[in-house]
């Protein structure tokens, strides 16, 4: 049978990129993504904003909600501190076993902790499972519909304190417009767009930025 888009991504991986070389890992799967077959990682482009705003709130606990083929999983842990923690969450079982591979594939298997589920179960588990109190940012590239009710899941469940940052991916492309009216006229936040393309092409999409105000 054919084999899956995210198990050739992970050939590229293990073709062309180092073991243990995070950036030969990223370089691997943007060549692929642009040259041979598109998928819905990121970016580069895209991925440069991520790496500037990662760098910027240099966080101690980061939750990514989406974690795909682990392309972006891999942008923000390697630009982390040593004992910082990054959880991801991915519903689909068979992608995720990829991401796994992925993952370790870049050596940061120590810095990640990949969670198979829904974000509406899990989201309200992780200060206990989790032993985190609050992120100091969040990766929001899930399903788009799912923005808004997780972002003020996170809100009521405390996971969010004054100066957390969340980072929205595709808010135009596929776009999330409740999501954006919500960042952008809520009092609680002030919101930035990061202007870009969607990834590996000419169309517009962007980066939000929004900070928590508390
Ligand atoms: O659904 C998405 N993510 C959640 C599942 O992992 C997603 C989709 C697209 C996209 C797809 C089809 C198209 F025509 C345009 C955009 C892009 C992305 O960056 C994404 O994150
Ligand atoms: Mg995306």
């Amino acid at each position: 049978t054919r084999s899956t888009r995210p198990q050739r991504l992970l050939g590229a991986v293990q073709k062309n990129a180092t073991r243990g070389d995070p950036g030969s890992v990223i370089q691997a799967i943007d060549h692929y993504c642009r040259n041979k077959e598109w998928a819905m990682n990121v970016g580069d482009e895209k991925g440069c904003i991520l790496d500037s705003v990662v760098s910027e709130v240099n966080p101690a606990t980061v939750l990514e909600l989406g974690t795909y083929c682990g392309y972006s999983t891999v942008r923000i842990a390697r630009l982390l501190p040593p004992h910082a923690k990054l959880i991801t969450l991915e519903f689909n079982p068979a992608v995720a076993a990829i991401a796994r591979q992925v993952i370790a594939w870049a050596g940061l298997e120590d810095k990640v902790q990949l969670v198979e589920g829904a974000s509406g179960d899990f989201i309200p588990r992780i200060k206990e499972q989790f032993g985190v109190k609050t992120f100091d940012l969040v990766f929001l590239d899930h399903w788009k519909e799912y923005y808004l009710p997780d972002t003020k899941l996170m809100e009521e469940c405390g996971l969010l304190r004054k100066g957390s940052v969340l980072l929205a991916d595709n808010v135009v492309c596929p776009g999330a417009p409740d999501y954006l009216e919500y960042v952008r006229s809520s009092p609680r936040y002030e919101s930035r767009y990061f202007k870009s393309h969607l990834e590996y092409t000419k169309v517009e999409d962007g980066l939000e930025k929004s900070v928590f105000l508390g």
